[in-house]
């Protein structure tokens, strides 16, 4: 039996958009409506035939649905919730898909007091945004983390995994601050380091001419395509997982500091030891499948 029979899609760019395709293809008989606050976005989502109907407003994409997900910017998913109170039938789960956990479960939580919230966050996405961004396979074998609060009804979390496990993803679940020190660490904290090399790079440049860009090689462009993220998104994760982000930034800024302290004094096994303990790391997430041509994926769009 299909997990939900009448899905409402708030936010329809990358993510938004891939869970429409996614929700086509495995689970055809459900019933697709869509919102998006930009109107153009909206038109756009209808050219694609993005989902059965493209409302005008956020309530009118709610009034039927048994399942609501809410794939807006982490900042903007407090006013999402409250735009759809209103005709939010009672029996209709809630969700998100929002890069960071504890601000979105709090807001949520706040707007819509009285609805079975089961926030999620799929570990998986590219650089790219917008309706067109989007793709049916890119939740496949892809991890998907559910942040369910203290006393949600078991039944509404079983049906948000199901729902994800017919899109392709694999279901962890846990609690919202542990979430958010671990993206932190795995998600955040890289998308910050690749904003903050582009951009010296790109002062530099100004110094160099066109050098930069010219001998650009595998690595700086592997930065460059991270540095490319959509900037609202990105901007509301940092402000969202402050606390976690500014404790993994500390950490990351005295381990930086001791590659310092090795170069300045030659101390080459220091180098070499960790180097060889990070190419460790790339070769067990390798093992674990964990890596596959997704990235690729993202430069053949480019
Ligand atoms: N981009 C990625 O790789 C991933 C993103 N996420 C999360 O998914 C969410 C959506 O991200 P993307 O789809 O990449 O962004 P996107 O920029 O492609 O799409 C977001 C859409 O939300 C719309 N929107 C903004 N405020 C709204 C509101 N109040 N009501 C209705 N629509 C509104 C925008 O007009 C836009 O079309 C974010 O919370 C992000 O943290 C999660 C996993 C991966
Ligand atoms: O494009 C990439 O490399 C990503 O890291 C995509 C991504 C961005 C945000 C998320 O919350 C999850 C995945």
């Amino acid at each position: 039996m299909l997990p939900f029979s009448r899905v409402a899609i708030i936010g329809l760019g990358l993510i938004g958009s891939s869970i429409a395709r996614a929700v086509k293809d495995a689970m055809p008989g459900v019933a697709l409506s869509g919102f998006d606050a930009d109107a153009d976005v909206r038109e756009r989502a209808r050219a694609l035939r993005l989902c059965d109907d493209i409302a005008d407003s956020a309530g009118a994409a709610v009034t039927d649905a048994d399942f609501v997900i809410l794939c807006v910017p982490v900042g903007a998913m407090a006013a999402a919730a409250r735009d759809i109170a209103h005709d939010l039938p009672d029996d209709a789960v809630i969700s998100d898909v929002g890069s960071s956990k504890g601000s979105v479960v709090a807001a949520l939580r706040e707007a819509l007091p009285d609805a079975a919230i089961v926030p999620a966050h799929p570990v998986a996405g590219t650089e790219r945004s917008g309706p067109e961004a989007g793709f049916a396979a890119l939740f496949r074998n892809r991890w998907c983390i559910l942040t369910p609060p203290e006393g949600t009804d078991p039944l509404a979390i079983e049906r948000v995994g199901e729902f994800w496990k017919r899109l392709g993803a694999k279901i962890e679940t846990m609690e919202p601050a542990h979430h958010d020190r671990v993206l932190a660490v795995t998600s955040h904290l890289p998308h910050l380091i690749a904003y903050t090399i582009v951009g010296t790079a790109s002062d530099l440049e100004e110094v160099t001419s066109s050098d930069v860009i010219k001998y650009s090689a595998g690595g700086f462009r592997d930065f460059t395509r991270i540095a490319a993220s959509d900037p609202t998104m990105w901007r509301d994760v940092f402000l969202s997982n402050r606390e976690a982000v500014l404790d993994m930034l500390q950490r990351f800024s005295e381990d930086l500091s001791a590659l310092q302290r090795a170069i300045r004094w030659g101390k080459g096994d220091e180098l070499f030891d960790l180097f060889t303990r990070t190419r460790a790391v790339r070769r067990s997430i390798v093992e674990q499948g964990q890596d596959d041509a997704r990235e690729d994926f993202g430069r053949s769009h480019e």
